[in-house]
């Protein structure tokens, strides 16, 4: 998908909803453990009941690979599952890789090529060469880590090198990479403060923001300073939307908080008009 065709879908559906499946056989109802693919039956249920309140969908591979080949069927059904239906979602795979070259390079033919989704997150600590290899694939995105939404992001991440922060040297050094036209950037919701700096140096490059609902982001304080014109943002939200419930309705539950979300953010957006 391109970065355009993803802004049509965030005016047309008045949302730039990002749903976390971040999905845990330990949390989604109990009565799901009796079908052949529990993650599966809940992520489709997620997905049917929410679709039309957001633009993307972000598998965490985390929560797939922990259940090892059964864990990546999931996977592969819920991608697939997604391309076929709802062709109009933006996906990301939440994967966080990065590598040496030629192994990013296999890499990116896993997520982008077998798997077909549209994003994947990648760590920037390798540098250039690892990065590179994702940017090489037409219409995909790679979502560098930028300023992460946890307490570790101060060991590192906003310690100053030459007088500049780290996440700020990440942004700048990475705009330089070839194929750098298909990055964007993950910027925590707990961040938002750092938001405007980071729109210096980033003006118009899209920004993945996790952080809201059970990390205590505020989709308000990220919108003020991270929103640009062509609105720019994604926000995620995972536990908060597809945990609502763990009775029979917890798929209506999801909708509900998806929706709330929804109504904020086309509050948001009508300010840009
Ligand atoms: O800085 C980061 C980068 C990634 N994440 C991921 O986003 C979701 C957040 O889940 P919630 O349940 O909405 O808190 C999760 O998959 C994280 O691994 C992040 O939180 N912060």
């Amino acid at each position: 998908m391109t970065t355009q065709e993803l802004v049509d879908q965030i005016r047309k559906k008045k949302s730039f909803l990002c749903i976390g499946l971040d999905t845990d056989l330990e949390k989604i109802p109990s009565f799901l453990l009796d079908e052949e693919d529990p993650i599966f039956s809940f992520n489709k249920a997620i997905i049917d009941a929410t679709h039309d309140l957001c633009v993307a969908y972000k598998p965490n591979i985390a929560f797939y690979e922990a259940y090892g080949v059964k864990g990546w069927s999931s996977l592969r059904k819920t991608i697939e599952y997604l391309n076929t239906n709802y062709p109009d979602i933006f996906t990301i795979a939440d994967a966080k890789r990065g590598d040496i070259g030629n192994t990013s390079t296999r890499y990116a033919k896993a997520f982008f090529e077998d798997l077909n989704f549209d994003s994947i997150t990648i760590a920037p600590y390798m540098g250039r060469d690892s990065v590179e290899p994702f940017l090489e694939f037409k219409d995909k995105h790679t979502i560098l880590l930028a300023l992460t939404s946890n307490e570790g992001a101060f060991d590192f991440q906003t310690k100053k090198i030459d007088g500049k922060e780290l996440y700020k040297e990440v942004l700048s050094v990475s705009t330089t990479y070839k194929g750098s036209e298909n990055l964007m950037y993950v910027v925590g919701a707990t961040k938002a403060k750092y938001l405007k700096e980071i729109r210096e140096i980033v003006p118009n490059s899209f920004l993945l923001v996790p952080g809201v609902g059970a990390q205590g982001g505020s989709l308000e304080d990220v919108c003020a300073c991270g929103m640009t014109k062509d609105i720019g943002l994604l926000i995620n939200s995972s536990r908060g939307i597809i945990y609502a419930s763990n009775l029979r309705d917890y798929a209506e539950a999801a909708k509900t908080k998806a929706k709330e979300l929804q109504i904020a953010m086309e509050k948001e957006l009508s300010r840009l008009n």
